[in-house]
């Protein structure tokens, strides 16, 4: 099979840039490392590295190019002795196709470009597993309706808004960008500029007007750009927006949701790729939501709006363009601290959340394949932790494996592991294993990328271990 070599994203905001030069052509052997070519934002030029060994193929863009959008397939590398026509006649024409159907859908911003360039431990498919179970407390009936979860938190916010005027939306490129990965698309047109606002990046700012706008008796939502600039608002969100109920006696509360993409991306490297749902699930006084269905982005942003108590709401960018089925109900709200069963087995439980529910999936299909029947629990909201579903479930198939694209230490997955031990004990038949990603920050280089990232068959591997088959 070609490899197919992709304009990659140099910046999380990037959405095209200029082939500069070639530095190798068609015929040459390349190792990984090998500086290939060099591309030129607006910002800077930047060098693109190979990261997998073979032959140049062909180059499909040629030097001086510009424009070129994020995710463009670029070249392609073969291995020795294979051709491109032998191998995947068809793979460089699909690819464009594909980019016509997402432009003609309107919905191509450079991070989804980037998201398909996710090459894989983390990969993002188009569709969601079609074992994703509805809700039981839908109406038997309901009519569902396919849209992708960057949609879904958009109509979860706007609907929120329409229905009570203290909700308001800022952040940095909320309103006139309509978000850097284009979640807020439509409310600064529906809601004007006093309900969807602009910020300067000053996070610290920004959380604390929002925070104070909560305590005052407003609604406001903070969108950071990712969850890694939260870093600079932390001490708004963990010792203001946390602490402001406890800290009165019950007599202020503070309704606010901060929320934004978390946890891995693809190629933005360490500073823009870590996941903090263990940091704010370990702080009295936060509810920490992270979904990984439209229907569950949709359900409970809507029930994180009407919180009375801060919300840390916990996206996901290689999600976002993913598309779910979502119930079409007027008022679609999930109640907050309820897992949920998305698959049913016997064996062994995987317990996951975001994005590690879809690998859990995966994993479960190939378990399948082997026989042992999995049943996967997406936890959807962290702290407070749906206890009860996770030691029923355990009772159930006595073998238990968390899944977390975060770090091992101090994990949610320590966490379960802990409950499992303390409360689930004699229902254990092995000890509860976890696959996380490596203990290190995320390396830039994708073939590092793709080997700290939890994988597929890690899962299958510590599920297997965990039936001692
Ligand atoms: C604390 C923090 N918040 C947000 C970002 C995301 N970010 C990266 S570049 C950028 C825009 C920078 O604009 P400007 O300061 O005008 O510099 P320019 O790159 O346009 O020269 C933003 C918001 C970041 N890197 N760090």
């Amino acid at each position: 099979m070609p490899v197919e070599l992709k304009m990659p994203a140099l910046s999380p905001t990037m959405e095209e840039g200029m082939l500069a030069k070639w530095l190798v052509k068609e015929g040459d052997q390349v190792a990984s490392g090998d500086i290939l070519a060099e591309i030129e934002t607006d910002k800077a030029t930047m060098e693109f590295e190979a990261v997998d060994e073979g032959v140049i193929a062909k180059i499909l863009v040629p030097e001086g190019s510009d424009a070129v959008k994020v995710g463009t397939v670029i070249a392609l590398i073969v291995q020795q002795g294979e051709s491109v026509e032998t191998s995947a006649p068809n793979a460089p024409a699909e690819t464009a196709e594909g980019e016509a159907e997402e432009e003609e859908a309107g919905e191509a911003p450079a991070e989804e470009a980037s998201e398909k360039q996710a090459t894989t431990a983390v990969s993002p498919k188009d569709e969601a597993p079609a074992s994703l179970r509805v809700e039981p407390e839908v109406p038997e009936g309901t009519e569902m309706i396919r849209i992708t979860v960057r949609e879904a938190l958009r109509d979860a916010m706007a609907e929120e808004m329409r229905a009570d005027d203290r909700v308001f939306v800022m952040g940095e490129e909320v309103a006139e960008y309509q978000g850097a990965y284009k979640v807020t698309q439509g409310l600064l047109e529906e809601f004007g500029a006093e309900r969807v606002i602009d910020t300067p990046i000053t996070e610290y700012g920004f959380a604390g007007v929002g925070t104070g706008a909560a305590m005052g008796g407003l609604k406001p939502i903070v969108e950071f750009m990712t969850f890694n600039f939260a870093m600079q608002a932390i001490d708004h969100i963990v010792n203001s927006a946390a602490k402001t109920n406890y800290m009165s006696g019950g007599q202020m509360r503070c309704p606010i949701v901060f929320r934004g993409p978390n946890g891995a991306a693809s190629r933005v490297a360490a500073q823009h790729s870590q996941n903090y749902a263990p940091w704010y699930a370990s702080v009295p006084g936060l509810i920490v939501i992270s979904p990984y269905s439209a229907a569950d982005a949709k359900g409970l942003l809507k029930a994180a709006i009407r919180s009375e108590d801060p919300v840390v709401f916990l996206e996901n960018e290689l999600l976002y363009g993913q598309s779910f089925d979502v119930p079409k109900l007027d008022d679609y709200v999930l109640p907050i601290g309820k897992a949920r069963v998305v698959r049913e087995g016997v064996d062994v439980t995987l317990v996951s959340y975001s994005i590690g529910v879809g690998i859990a999936l995966d994993a479960a299909a190939q378990l399948a394949g082997q026989g042992i029947e999995a049943e996967v629990i997406d936890l959807r909201t962290l702290r407070p932790l749906d206890r009860q579903a996770i030691l029923e479930s355990l009772a159930k198939t006595n073998r238990m494996v968390v899944v977390e694209e975060a770090w091992p230490v101090c994990s949610i997955a320590s966490e379960i592991i802990a409950i499992a031990m303390e409360e689930g004990f004699d229902s254990l038949d092995a000890p509860v294993l976890r696959v996380t990603n490596k203990d290190v920050p995320l390396p830039y280089a994708a073939n590092l990328e793709k080997l700290a990232l939890i994988k597929v068959e890690d899962v299958v591997e510590a599920a297997k271990k965990v039936c001692y088959r």
